[in-house]
């Protein structure tokens, strides 16, 4: 039982909950056995007129008394079955959503490097659907089946073992087959998952790009791509439902020969005087009802193999190792120190992809620093190495002397705000976008926050103001909007290390000036690293450090580098020169 829990991954609740489904489930099956107990009864009782004996109508009604109690303790014992069944799998299922999410959460960048959205959306709906749905009407009914088969197996071979003998023998053969279709159907069901994936991720990328496919008419290829997509998952799963179907099929077929074999059995024991009439006609009944149960264990077990894929699935994403690091020690100093550093985002072992080469550098506390460089230097990368989004590979990233890959990466998160230029919004209202910077601020504390990043006056202007609804990822709103609503969100954080990643560069100068002037709320007395293309904005920074290819070239403010005449200053002069050119 316990690799029961392993398998099947549960919390000790989910796996104490189990058992006591399971139990509740053999204690109904066992209470259907009343009814059927007392029909047979009365079905002897009936037959003894044939047999030259009369019918004993006391018996009768104590009889059909027994039936009205046995009705009772069925739909109490389903009662409670369906409340340890169902509501107990409904919970853990939503534990499990929960810790996968939570899971999600602590995993370093480079998983979802590797990973798409769409496997780890199945990950936490359908693993986690299939585990529900394994919890509440595969296992306990597929071990309470169990049980109660072999207790009623039991009390047939005690009354007669060769009628017994006769009705269950074709119930190893039937079962063999379903076992012997194990692996195919594993396979055929690994091939499907596969093939959902796929079609999700086709969805999704068709429906983000159609903007894309429609101005550069792609319809018809995308298109294609969907469909090939969603065919394939047709077809296989109808080539599931064929084969699992064949041998279900199958083994019903050699199931269901009991049931002559059976008759054949007593008949031959009824003449030869080895059997009574009453006694064999009971066999017959319950030789229908029986085959029932088996039947439900033989389409149940195809869905217990199908969820060892999900498991598995799940299984790889729980193991997968989290960020280290469990130091929770305050912060007090804000200088940030890059010694030694490189970085690659496949690892150390792919020497040809680092991206960031054995950099040292200082980053100064309360102090506006500029990251600056060509496109693919790294700029943004050690941004992404300063918040832990990624650890570095060799060498360290200090923050006030504390090297980052100790501390807890959530408790360094708490130190820092970021505005980057594509702002993610929530589907949810203006207020709470902005709440999300700290869930324990007050009212004022988010309005204020609202009206010093200049958000205030077009909230108030839309429907419902504060509490609009924003639709997915704010798109009702303008770029220089979101951009607003972002700021006030880093606002409210109120963090003393500000990540700023090109906030400014995709705006016109009227929302330009207005984030400007957000901008300046928010990094007022912080250690502030800004990372630019327009070198004029951050010619005032209190230092500049411009990169070139992942090493550093040069440091100092904008005069030292201007007189230095090195790569700033051809960067800042080309820019220049580029401002006066018109289309
Ligand atoms: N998630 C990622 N996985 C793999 N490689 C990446 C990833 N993100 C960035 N890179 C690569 O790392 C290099 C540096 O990228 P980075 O975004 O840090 O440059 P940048 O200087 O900020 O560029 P830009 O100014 O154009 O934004 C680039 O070659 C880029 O292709």
């Amino acid at each position: 039982m316990y690799k029961l829990k392993e398998l099947l991954m549960l919390t000790d609740k989910g796996y104490s909950d189990l058992k006591k489904a399971i139990a509740a489930c053999t204690i109904t099956n066992l209470s259907l056995m009343m009814p059927f107990a007392v029909t047979i009864q009365i079905f002897a009782e009936l037959l003894k007129p044939l047999m030259g004996q009369e019918i004993t109508w006391i018996r009768m009604w104590f009889l059909l008394g027994c039936g009205v109690i046995a009705a009772i303790l069925v739909f109490l014992a389903s009662k409670n079955d369906y409340k340890k069944t169902y509501v107990t799998s409904y919970l853990e299922a939503e534990n499990s959503r929960i810790s996968v999410a939570e899971r999600i959460r602590k995993l370093p960048m480079s998983f979802f490097n590797s990973k798409d959205l769409s496997e780890l959306t199945t990950n936490i709906m359908a693993d986690c659907s299939t585990t529900e749905h394994v919890l509440s009407h595969i296992i306990p009914q597929l071990s309470a089946n169990a049980i109660s088969i072999t207790i009623v197996c039991i009390m047939m071979a005690v009354f007669d073992w060769r009628m017994a003998l006769a009705v269950f023998i074709t119930v190893p053969f039937a079962l063999l087959i379903i076992l012997c279709s194990k692996k195919i159907q594993a396979r055929l069901s690994e091939k499907q998952v596969e093939a959902k994936l796929k079609a999700s991720d086709q969805v999704q990328e068709y429906l983000e790009g159609i903007k894309v496919i429609k101005a550069c008419g792609l319809d018809g290829s995308k298109f294609s791509a969907l469909d090939n997509a969603l065919h394939l998952m047709m077809k296989l799963a109808m080539k599931m439902e064929v084969v699992t179907g064949s041998f279900v099929t199958g083994a019903q077929m050699i199931l269901q020969a009991g049931v002559g074999l059976t008759v054949f059995v007593g008949t031959y024991l009824l003449t030869k005087g080895k059997i009574e009439l009453i006694p064999l006609l009971m066999f017959f009944v319950i030789v229908v009802r029986i085959y029932g149960p088996v039947l439900v264990e033989f389409t149940l077990l195809p869905e217990l193999f199908y969820h060892r894929i999900a498991t598995k699935r799940m299984r790889t994403l729980m193991s997968a190792p989290v960020m280290e690091g469990d130091i929770q020690k305050p912060l007090t100093h804000w200088n940030i120190d890059f010694k030694n550093v490189s970085f690659g985002y496949n690892g150390r072992d792919m020497q040809e992809d680092t991206v960031i080469k054995n950099l040292t550098v200082s980053i100064p506390s309360d102090a506006i620093t500029a990251l600056v460089g060509p496109s693919g230097c790294g700029k943004s990368t050690i941004s992404r190495l300063i918040a832990r989004f990624w650890d570095v590979n060799e060498g360290s990233v200090k923050i006030g002397g504390v090297d980052i890959k100790t501390l807890d990466p959530e408790h360094l998160m708490s130190y820092m705000s970021f505005v980057f230029q594509d702002v993610v919004l929530f589907n949810d209202t203006v207020y709470n976008n902005i709440r999300i910077g700290n869930m324990e601020a007050t009212k004022e504390q988010v309005l204020e926050a609202a009206k010093a990043a200049c958000c205030d006056e077009f909230i108030r202007a839309l429907p419902d103001g504060y509490q609009t609804m924003l639709g997915e990822n704010g798109s009702t709103l303008s770029g220089g909007e979101r951009q607003r609503i972002s700021i006030a969100r880093a606002l409210l954080k109120n963090a003393p290390i500000v990540l700023l990643d090109e906030a400014t560069a995709s705006l016109d100068p009227e929302n330009e000036a207005l984030i400007q002037q957000a901008i300046s709320s928010l990094i007022e007395g912080k250690t502030v690293i800004v990372i630019a293309h327009r070198l004029r904005t951050v010619a005032g920074a209190d230092k500049i450090i411009v990169l070139n290819e992942g090493r550093l070239v040069e440091e100092g403010t904008h005069e030292e580098l201007m007189n230095n005449r090195g790569l700033y200053e051809r960067l800042y002069r080309i820019q220049q020169e580029s401002l006066g050119w018109s289309v």
